[in-house]
């Protein structure tokens, strides 16, 4: 098979040598012998991974070191391309990108289990899903949130499951064509993605009912199902990165897979239901291979946690075991006490010589034990073992989540039988699965000390794997687009050094966990993502980011080459160094030397065992652990990756913005959750003022709705009594008071009927309304009103108008005097106009008369309906008399005045109609003539001209006032109410 380039990548290292790999020609292709009992094929819906192509022609990425397409920069600057080379660059950069692909993002969401909730995330298609914040509806502070996060956003992915996803579906359409990948010679890394309890473990371990195996699980069978019959001899194991060496005798052997003694004494019950369980499940599918290789697998299973990586299966029984435990009471410490230490783990970056054909330069865990597998189920009590120790280690402490970022790298060494004793002809594919820890913030978890360095450092080692895809698409399109512009012979394109210089470094080293998977992304390989979703817990912020970051992911372009991808030199053996060794010189010799070694960070975690569900007697167990950090690097081989560094400066000017990145980020981080905190107070304030003002303004709105009804009734009551005024009560029967134009208009008046009793009542047998006295107007209005504060206050400021209502009022509850020949006295208002309009004595009189004889023609109409006139004015009225509308009132019959008390009259009168503007101290009253003018019937000019320019009329003018008033009325009678 011919050899393929590699292409460039913004590393430092692409200088690596290039002349140590050795090309072995590939064997013609055999019929193959393999009895594949199921034959995997891609579901047509699915958008799966492109097919691996051929890379037959593929070229470095635009690197002029290893191009001659592209013309040196002469000393005048950059020659311009020619229409060939413009033409060469733009195939160049076509072929390049398609070669890659953008990591594949797929989503799942988490079934419900609690009924009750709905879910905040609905899926619109294959492919996208629609969020929508929980609180917008009905919340007002949803306003207030954070304005990081919208309300409601449409996210996009290589596929989404829904979820009722069943397991095997899921494994067949994301994880199969990875295993394929791997068991062709292809790196391969997934990770799921997701805050706490979102099902990434789920979907990796899988659930322990029959057919929920995860993926994990469901990758080994389909590994070991496919290379049925097709085991190597195990005379070479992998090392490093791309490193063979000669297997030792322990790896010959199949690990007896018992944990540390220890450890089963304190997990004895866990530890028999893990491997209980390893074969409930199997995966029948195998895939179709090359029968002409030979294949061995290799397991490891390493965690994250706090920063420092960790070896979950040291405490598998081998001579090279790690892991110290002592049940020896510490002192002080209860008898059940346990001590376990575990040593982090170094990652160091591989050496250039293990695979000169990958410019990437990955890193790798440096003695992380690595268990070769024979079937399945030794993988797969393996990985339960691991699991065991993951949770015994990170998460007893935290039972309800995982705190660490569990990696399990299945290697498979390929070789053709022809070529089985040539190490050189070895190809080595990793595909590793990662169950990253829960994507949350401190703010959700209420983390503190312990916990809270812990949540810092998940978050830290997520948020650098953010960056580093941020950095990747970055450099990616600069790239693109500098070698479009190439293509497109367009002036000013830059060279492929300038171009290098321009991208940033990726901060794959600022974590381990990146540090770890940098070759997948820096383009060896294949990359899935599981974004695992539950949408009916809170955390719609939170799974808002995981979103953000799949569409981050989804734009990072990786390298999916399909084998040959390593072939690894032979291995190196040197005097002093001793094959399968070297691994276990690290480590425990640095430990021991109290001067170098890390002082260790000791922790306590308390296992309870047994219990009701058990059926045992619950005991518990209190294990302490030691975490020794890795020891010190010994330099050498194991130095950084930086072989070929761009210039000291600036690196370290990169590593000053990387930092300095850092800092903003988080920075960013505590501003917006000062910021959520701020808004949510302003938000509580804001609440609570608005209550205040509901309430306040309810109050106010009842007050008035009092204050309106008090007024009503007081109107009401004015009006029905004013119907009433010289004669006993007699109210006419409802079916006659009623007014028949409108149904409602009657039920009005049996309201105010009704409620004309009921005052009547509560004031008791009123001696006004008895004795035929007159009703004080102005006494039962201001009774009335006395319980409205508004009324009160209205009450200055309509004061006139009352008086004016008053005089009409008076109108309507007096009735007019009879002039003595039978016609009727004007009324005041009549009597104004009539008098406004003289201009002399005669002619006044004149007038007078004819208004008294038309009043008098007015009373015959009267009379003729019968009643009885010349009796007392009580009389006159009619049984039943329609209660009087405030516009529709007509003046009642007058009574007639004698002069001889004409003064009294005129002073009484005043004072019932509460003309006077105010009472001196002298007791003198002060009359406006405007007001004297209308209560004697005159008019103001006319009272003016005969009292004189002075707009006030004493007391003592009265008589005065009283002798023009007869002198207008031409000395008959006097106009005017009496009591
Ligand atoms: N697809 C699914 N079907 C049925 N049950 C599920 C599914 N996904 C998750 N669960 C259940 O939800 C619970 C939480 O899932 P899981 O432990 O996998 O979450 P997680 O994201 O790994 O949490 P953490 O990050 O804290 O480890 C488990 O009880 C699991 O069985």
């Amino acid at each position: 098979m011919p050899e393929r380039a590699k292409p460039a990548m913004a590393t430092r290292s692409s200088a690596r040598n290039k002349n140590s790999a050795t090309t072995i020609p590939a064997p013609a292709a055999r019929t193959t012998r393999a009895k594949a009992t199921t034959t995997f094929s891609t579901p047509p819906s699915l958008p799966t991974p492109p097919p691996p192509r051929k890379a037959a022609g593929r070229k470095p990425l635009a690197n002029r070191e290893n191009t001659d397409d592209v013309s040196e920069p002469t000393a005048k600057g950059p020659s311009k391309p020619t229409a060939t080379t413009a033409c060469k660059a733009a195939k160049q950069a076509n072929a390049i990108e398609s070669e890659r692909e953008p990591i594949m993002a797929y989503l799942r969401i988490r079934p419900n289990v609690n009924e009750e909730s709905s879910p905040y995330l609905t899926q619109l298609n294959a492919a996208s899903v629609r969020m929508t914040d929980p609180q917008e509806h009905g919340n007002p502070s949803s306003r207030f949130r954070s304005s990081s996060v919208t309300p409601s956003s449409t996210y996009t992915f290589s596929h989404v499951f829904a979820a009722n996803t069943h397991q095997a579906d899921f494994f067949t359409k994301t994880t199969l064509p990875m295993v394929r990948d791997a068991l062709e010679g292809q790196n391969a890394l997934l990770f799921t993605y997701g805050v706490t309890n979102s099902g990434k473990t789920y979907t990796v371990q899988g659930g322990s009912s029959k057919g929920s195996a995860g993926i994990l699980p469901r990758s080994l069978d389909v590994i070991f199902n496919s290379i049925e019959g097709l085991h190597g001899s195990g005379k070479y194991r992998p090392v490093r990165l791309y490193g063979v060496e000669l297997a030792d005798a322990s790896d010959l052997n199949p690990p007896s897979i018992v944990p540390e003694p220890a450890v089963t004494r304190v997990l004895g019950s866990q530890m028999s239901h893990a491997s209980s369980t390893a074969d409930l499940d199997i995966d029948m599918t195998s895939l179709k291979l090359d029968r002409n290789y030979e294949y061995t697998v290799w397991l490891s299973y390493a965690e994250v946690y706090n920063e420092k990586v960790y070896d979950l299966l040291d405490s598998v029984q081998d001579a090279s075991s790690r892991l110290k435990s002592s049940a020896i009471p510490r002192p002080g410490a209860p008898a059940s006490s346990l001590v376990l230490t575990r040593a982090a783990l170094p990652v160091k970056s591989s050496p250039a010589a293990d695979n000169s054909d990958s410019e990437v330069g990955g890193k790798y865990i440096s003695s992380l034990r690595q268990f070769r597998i024979e079937t399945a189920t030794q993988a797969k009590e393996l990985v339960k073992l691991g699991q065991l120790h993951r949770r015994v280690f990170g998460t007893l402490a935290n039972k309800e989540s995982s705190r660490s970022h569990g990696m399990v790298i299945v290697k498979i060494m390929r070789c053709h039988r022809g070529e089985k004793n040539d190490p050189t002809a070895i190809q080595i594919s990793r595909l590793t699965l990662v169950d990253l820890a829960g994507s949350e913030r401190n703010k959700h978890t209420h983390t503190t000390g312990d916990r809270l360095k812990e949540a810092g450092n998940i978050n830290n080692s997520l948020m650098v794997l953010g960056q580093c895809l941020q950095v990747l698409r970055s450099n990616q399109r600069k790239v693109s687009m500098s070698l479009n512009q190439e293509g497109e012979g367009k002036a000013g394109r830059m060279d492929t050094r300038d171009i290098k210089q321009t991208l940033t470094i990726v901060p794959f080293r600022h974590s381990k966990l990146t540090e770890i998977l940098m070759d997948y992304f820096a383009g060896d390989g294949r990359v899935v993502m599981i974004v695992n979703v539950n949408p009916y817990d809170t955390g719609y912020d939170e799974n808002s980011h995981v979103m953000k970051f799949a569409a981050l992911a989804r734009e990072v372009y990786v390298n999916p080459l399909p084998a040959p991808v390593h072939r690894a030199p032979a291995p190196t053996v040197g005097p002093g160094k001793t094959i399968g060794k070297m691994i276990k010189k690290l480590g425990p010799l640095t430990l021991n030397d109290p001067e170098i070694a890390p002082q260790p960070f000791r922790r306590k975690v308390t296992i309870s065992m047994g219990g009701e569900s058990g059926g045992r007697k619950a005991s518990e167990a209190i294990l302490e652990v030691l975490e020794v950090s890795e020891p010190e690097e010994e330099g050498g081989e194991e130095d950084d990756e930086d072989n070929t560094p761009i210039n000291p400066l600036v690196d370290a000017l990169f590593d000053e913005i990387e930092y300095l990145r850092l800092q903003l980020y988080e920075s960013e981080m505590r501003c917006a959750l000062a910021e959520a905190e701020v808004r949510d107070e302003v938000m509580m304030e804001m609440e609570e003022r608005m209550a205040d003002m509901e309430d306040m303004y309810t109050r106010r709105l009842a007050r008035e709705i009092e204050q309106h009804e008090a007024k009503t009734n007081a109107k009401i009551d004015m009006l029905q009594r004013s119907g009433q005024v010289g004669s006993p009560i007699k109210r006419a029967p409802p079916q006659r008071v009623r007014d028949d134009s409108t149904e409602e208009e009657g039920e009005e008046e049996d309201v105010e009927l009704s409620l004309i009793q009921e005052d009547d009542e509560e004031e008791g047998p009123s001696e006004e309304s008895s004795s035929g006295e007159e009703f004080d107007f102005d006494k039962a209005s201001s009774r009335a009103s006395s319980s409205s504060p508004l009324a009160k206050k209205k009450a200055m400021s309509t004061s006139s108008l009352h008086k004016k209502q008053s005089l009409v009022s008076r109108e309507i509850r007096e009735p007019r005097p009879f002039i003595p020949d039978g016609s009727m006295v004007p009324s005041d208002t009549e009597y104004a106009k009539m008098t406004d309009t003289e201009t002399g004595d005669e002619t006044e009189d004149g007038e007078a008369q004819e208004a008294d004889s038309a009043m008098a023609s007015d009373e015959g109409a009267d009379s003729e309906d019968g009643s009885d006139d010349d009796d007392d004015s009580e009389d006159w009225m009619p049984d039943a008399v329609p209660i009087p509308k405030a516009k529709s009132i007509r003046p009642q019959k007058p009574k007639v005045l004698t002069n001889k008390n004409r003064i009294t009259d005129l002073t009484q009168g005043v004072q019932q109609m509460g003309i006077e503007d105010d009472l001196d101290n002298d007791d003198s009253m002060i009359i406006q003539p405007r007001k004297l003018a209308a209560a004697v019937g005159s008019g103001p000019r006319k009272v003016k001209r005969l009292t004189g320019s002075t707009p006030l009329v004493r007391e003592e003018q009265i008589e005065q006032m009283s002798l023009a008033m007869d002198k207008l009325a031409g000395g008959k009678t006097i106009r005017r109410y009496v009591t």
